[in-house]
């Protein structure tokens, strides 16, 4: 991945005269994009790396497996969240870690963290790097030196069960890699989070991502069969069985611990055929509320479409002027995506099942072709976000979850926070939101937020994203659906946890991580 923006250079492309067009409409912004720096001209903070240190991580991983070069440092200095990008555009020096290692396997990555716990030394676990809430921070905490521990090459299909439905990869297997991997046995995962390209099978683990198709296959933490974990106090293998009695289960303090309390080194995950087929529809509905509702229906009664999605009308009106009218000019008010994969018997139940409850509930269909414009293009809004920043604007997103009941609430108070702390600094926004995950109780609400940047972009959004969290805390929702913790949205963990689970956390660090050389500041302090 490029160091101060997502992806790779290919996947970039210059704003259409359509956006460009609305900019200057919206926004007043016009003019020519920054250019932005080459990566050899970029300052990074001098390795701390003792020699004394590197002979020490050598001899567990290897001479070609320590690196303090320029480039393998810059490209891990952090994730991918806005405030990140923002801080990769900002003139002067760079922080970074001191070094990367990269461990070939469990032993190795035992191996390292018993070196770092006994000579002071910090560790990042590393996966794909595409955090955006601070997760892969080089933060030293009390120590001199920090490294980034890349899993990349913990790229193994260790193991695949087609009788049971499981899977068992190294963690630093990326999703598409996991799906080639599994193609091979007529296999998927079914993980589809935006971030796809580039997240890894271990980084999924530890965030409790949450992918596009989850409405189907479920979330990554409900996937999880089985982990490996090496700590600086040893190590664990949990998950026996399909289920167990045998306590309260383990394996739930591991995903999403976020690389606080060890390593995640090999994954096994419940895995499913290939579809046979994949149905696509999409829907309008004359506003949200009544989307909402209608999504609900579906969920509740249990037709099971594989994704389920909804998009205010904000949204809706501005992903009609990105793809130059989806549809064919035919989507007003919002619009809803159902897809359905399956065996055809088993689909086609649950497709008629779904079009009554969406027709019921005030639901227009549109036929397949917006879905499909939809799952096409689905990877590549993340480019657009380059683009925005690099001519001024501000464009970041943000996520909670809540039950069906609050929904309407959470949405309005979280839009009047942004747009008032934003209008507030003079950058009146655009915010659109989506339900993007489902479940019977609930769902999730996804953010994006535009406005045109003031000098000091870090601050505008900090006081934006401030008065968000404030907002999704004082109206019960959870600070984070699947973006995880990292440092960003630590602040918040204690209303939601309380002090007394955040006390058993840092129990449950100290056991497994007594010096505190993992992942510090990230998840709690
Ligand atoms: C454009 C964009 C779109 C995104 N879309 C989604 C989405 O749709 N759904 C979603 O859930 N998330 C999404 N994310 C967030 C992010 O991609 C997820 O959190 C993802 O799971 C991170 O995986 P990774 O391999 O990149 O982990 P990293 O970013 O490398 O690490 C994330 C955290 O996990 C720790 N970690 C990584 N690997 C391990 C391991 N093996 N053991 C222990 N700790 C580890 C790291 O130290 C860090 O704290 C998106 C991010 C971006 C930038």
């Amino acid at each position: 991945m490029v160091w101060d923006a997502w992806g790779i250079p290919a996947g970039h492309q210059p704003l259409s005269a359509q956006i460009r067009g609305l900019l200057a409409q919206v926004f007043g912004i016009s003019g020519d994009p920054v250019v932005r720096r080459d990566e050899g001209d970029v300052p990074l903070r001098e390795s701390a790396l003792t020699p004394a240190q590197r002979d020490g991580l050598v001899a567990v991983v290897g001479v070609g497996n320590v690196s303090t070069d320029h480039h393998d440092r810059l490209v891990r200095a952090g994730g991918k969240s806005t405030p990140d990008l923002l801080r990769r555009r900002l003139d002067g020096l760079q922080d970074a870690p001191d070094a990367v290692v990269f461990p070939a396997d469990h032993e190795q990555v035992l191996a390292v963290l018993a070196y770092c716990a006994d000579n002071a030394v910090a560790v990042v676990p590393f996966g794909g790097g595409t955090s955006v809430v601070g997760g892969v921070e080089p933060d030293r905490g009390r120590f001199a030196t920090v490294i980034a521990l890349d899993l990349r090459r913990l790229d193994r299909l260790h193991a695949v069960d087609p009788v049971s439905g499981t899977a068992t990869f190294g963690a630093g297997v990326t999703g598409p890699r996991a799906e080639e991997l599994l193609a091979a046995h007529g296999l998927s995962l079914g993980h589809f989070p935006q971030s796809f390209e580039f997240a890894s099978i271990g980084g999924f683990a530890a965030t409790r991502s949450s992918g596009q198709a989850s409405a189907g296959y479920g979330r990554f933490d409900d996937m999880v069969q089985r982990l490996r974990i090496a700590t600086p106090s040893g190590d664990l293998e949990l998950g026996h069985a399909p289920a167990s009695a045998a306590g309260p289960d383990l394996r739930e303090l591991f995903v999403g611990s976020e690389g606080a309390f060890g390593v995640l080194t090999e994954v096994t995950v419940r895995v499913r055929p290939r579809p046979e087929t994949v149905v696509h529809q999409a829907w309008s509905f004359p506003d949200f509320a009544t989307g909402a509702v209608a999504l609900r229906a579906v969920v509740q009664a249990g037709a099971a479409p594989t994704v389920l999605r909804l998009s205010d009308e904000a949204e809706t009106g501005l992903n009609l002027a990105r793809s130059g009218d989806i549809g064919g000019g035919s989507v007003q008010g919002c619009l809803a995506i159902t897809t359905f994969e399956g065996t055809r018997a088993h689909i086609e139940r649950r497709v008629a099942e779904a079009e009554a409850l969406l027709l019921a509930a005030g639901g227009a269909a549109l036929g397949s072709a917006p879905a499909e414009q939809w799952e096409h293009g689905r990877f590549a809004a993340p480019y657009l976000r380059d683009a925005l920043l690099d001519l001024g604007v501000l464009c970041e997103t943000l996520e909670t979850a809540t039950s069906w009941s609050a929904l309407a609430e959470v949405k309005a108070k979280v839009t009047a926070a942004l747009t008032d702390s934003l209008s507030g600094q003079g950058t009146p926004p655009v915010v659109m939101c989506h339900i993007s995950h489902t479940y019977p109780t609930g769902a999730s609400l996804y953010f994006t937020v535009v406005a045109k940047q003031t000098d000091d972009p870090l601050t505008q959004w900090g006081i934006a994203k401030r008065a968000a969290g404030d907002a999704i805390v004082a109206a019960g929702a959870t600070i984070t659906h699947h973006h995880a913790v990292g440092t960003d949205h630590r602040p918040w963990l204690t209303a939601e946890i309380g002090e007394l689970g955040v006390r058993v956390l840092r129990a449950v660090k100290r056991e497994l991580d007594p010096v505190g050389i993992m992942n510090p500041g990230k998840l709690i302090r």
